[in-house]
């Protein structure tokens, strides 16, 4: 069945039942070392894991690593441009969930993202992202124990589905003229744009499908968090990229209000809500006046439309949300994706749950994870309905490949999210706890070194995951 690897002789296969993984107590799980600083992330990694499970259940669980390859080190074993071996897929599509570390991409040529092409072709249309702060890590950010957020990315469609042109490519010139001289002239809302002769172009599908299966795992996640975090933001560029971008935060609420109806609010419902609460009295023109700013300045089409929606709403939920109640559901609101990167600096506890497309998400990640001590600190999961793969926000940092040197404390915390999703949180938690105390004693990487006031010597990348281990307890 395999090439060129063979699976642990110990150990069982995790299944998948209603879209949750079914767990034995000796899962085989493969893994993939990555490019770069995989190198030493690795094994750090691996010794952080193996040390909690052990500690934590004595023996009566453990988890048997299958190694298998992608990325350069793929090329060293099966040949040259075999980056993604048959192996590799056979072995994560059987075995459910698997880790990786980071892969390269070639910028402006040369092969597509071997990290997009794995959550494609398992469909793991989600990509979760928390970041949240340890205490002591140091920030370039005045608050960022402020900052608890989990951004929720569309993994699967976006710029990332790869379909783009050259410039210059005989189909793309081809795209081109068709696109000037027969839709945008179809189409009278583009006027008489033209795109450039000499321009590359690339295509931006989002989904209905696609979008809604995000919200519907976010709002989800939502319902398990704390009462005061249980929060949807739509993150988009809707005001710009209408129909794709727009789309998704109109099909995002949509979810909400039609399968999440009696779990969710939207912001503007709750404002109708709380002007009607606050002055029973109140008319649906005055409280359209209220929940609008610009509303004289309105067409009577558009003032009209307002004034529906408020009698739509109170008509609706009114019973429901009213009187207060709209205070326990999940709030659901939307912000443009420019503002969230101010947001989530300047209001960073107002925000918990992210949920946005590929492109925004892959931004805001890195974003929010500098402002909890950088992309040492950035764990991340892609997960769909019958496999997961664990992975960290950040890339191979090549300058530091090798030199026992950089932070594993994102492929670690990655691990940490791997046995939450197994159900082993005994395990996760002495990690947490291991991690925390690490940092919070000062025996940190370079990053966070480099960063702490007073200065502190840095520990080794392996040295590091020894302090997690030490600090257990
Ligand atoms: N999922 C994946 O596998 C991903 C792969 N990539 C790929 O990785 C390659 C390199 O990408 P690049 O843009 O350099 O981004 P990287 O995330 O690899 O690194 C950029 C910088 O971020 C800091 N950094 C990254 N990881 C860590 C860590 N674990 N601990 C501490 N600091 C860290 C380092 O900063 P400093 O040097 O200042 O300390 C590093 O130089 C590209 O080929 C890219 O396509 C990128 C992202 C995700
Ligand atoms: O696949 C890559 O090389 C980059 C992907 C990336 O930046 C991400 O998923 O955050
Ligand atoms: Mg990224």
């Amino acid at each position: 069945m395999y090439e060129k690897i063979t699976p642990p002789t110990v150990g069982a296969k995790i299944t998948f039942k209603n879209g949750e993984p079914v767990v034995p107590e000796n899962p085989i799980i493969p893994f993939i070392r990555g490019d770069g600083t995989g190198i030493d992330i690795w094994p750090a990694t691996e010794n952080v894991l193996d040390a909690a499970i052990a500690k934590a259940y004595k023996g009566k669980r453990k988890i048997s690593w299958f190694r298998v390859y992608a990325g350069d080190e793929a090329c060293d074993l099966y040949g040259t441009y075999q980056y993604l071996p048959q192996d590799t897929l056979t072995a994560i599509k059987e075995y459910g969930i698997a880790i990786k570390g980071p892969l390269t991409t070639p910028v402006g040529g040369g092969i597509r993202s071997l990290n997009v092409a794995l959550r494609q072709i398992f469909d793991l249309y989600t990509c979760v992202r928390p970041c949240r702060y340890y205490a002591g890590t140091p920030s370039p950010h005045k608050t960022p124990e402020k900052l608890d957020v989990i951004v929720y990315r569309e993994n699967t469609e976006d710029i990332y589905l790869g379909i783009e042109w050259k410039q210059g490519s005989a189909i793309g010139d081809r795209l081109i003229k068709f696109l000037n001289e027969e839709l945008i002239p179809a189409t009278p809302e583009h006027g008489k744009k033209q795109i450039p002769l000499d321009a590359g172009i690339g295509i931006k599908p989002i989904s209905k499908t696609g979008s809604q299966r995000l919200v519907r795992r976010a709002i989800k996640h939502a319902l398990l968090l704390p009462k005061n975090k249980q929060q949807v933001t739509l993150v988009h560029k809707g005001n710009i990229m209408k129909y794709t971008e727009g789309a998704f935060r109109d099909w995002g609420y949509e979810l909400a209000t039609s399968e999440f109806r009696q779990e969710c609010v939207t912001e503007r419902e709750s404002w109708i809500l709380g002007n009607k609460e606050k002055n029973p009295n109140i008319s649906l023109e005055e409280n359209a006046h209220e929940i609008d700013p610009g509303f004289d300045s309105l067409t009577p089409e558009k003032k009209a439309q307002i004034v529906k929606e408020v009698e739509t709403v109170l008509n609706t939920i009114w019973d429901s949300h009213g009187n207060g109640k709209w205070k326990e559901k999940i709030m659901v609101n939307d912000r443009i994706a420019d503002s969230i990167f101010q947001q989530i600096q300047t209001r960073p506890d107002e925000y918990s749950i992210l949920a946005t497309m590929n492109l925004n998400g892959d931004y805001l990640s890195d974003a929010a994870a500098a402002i909890v001590g950088g992309l040492g600190m950035g764990p991340g999961a892609n997960i769909g309905d019958s496999c997961a793969i664990f992975e960290a926000t950040h890339g191979t940092a090549p300058k530091h490949a090798g030199l026992d040197r950089i932070n594993p404390g994102s492929v670690i915390l990655s691990g940490v999210m791997m046995l939450e999703y197994m159900g082993w949180q005994e395990a996760a938690d002495l990690i947490k706890k291991g991690l925390g105390d690490a940092i919070a004693n000062g025996q940190v990487t370079y990053d966070l070194a480099r960063l702490m006031e007073p200065p502190v010597e840095p520990l080794k990348c392996s040295e590091f995951a020894d302090a997690i281990i030490k600090y257990f307890g």
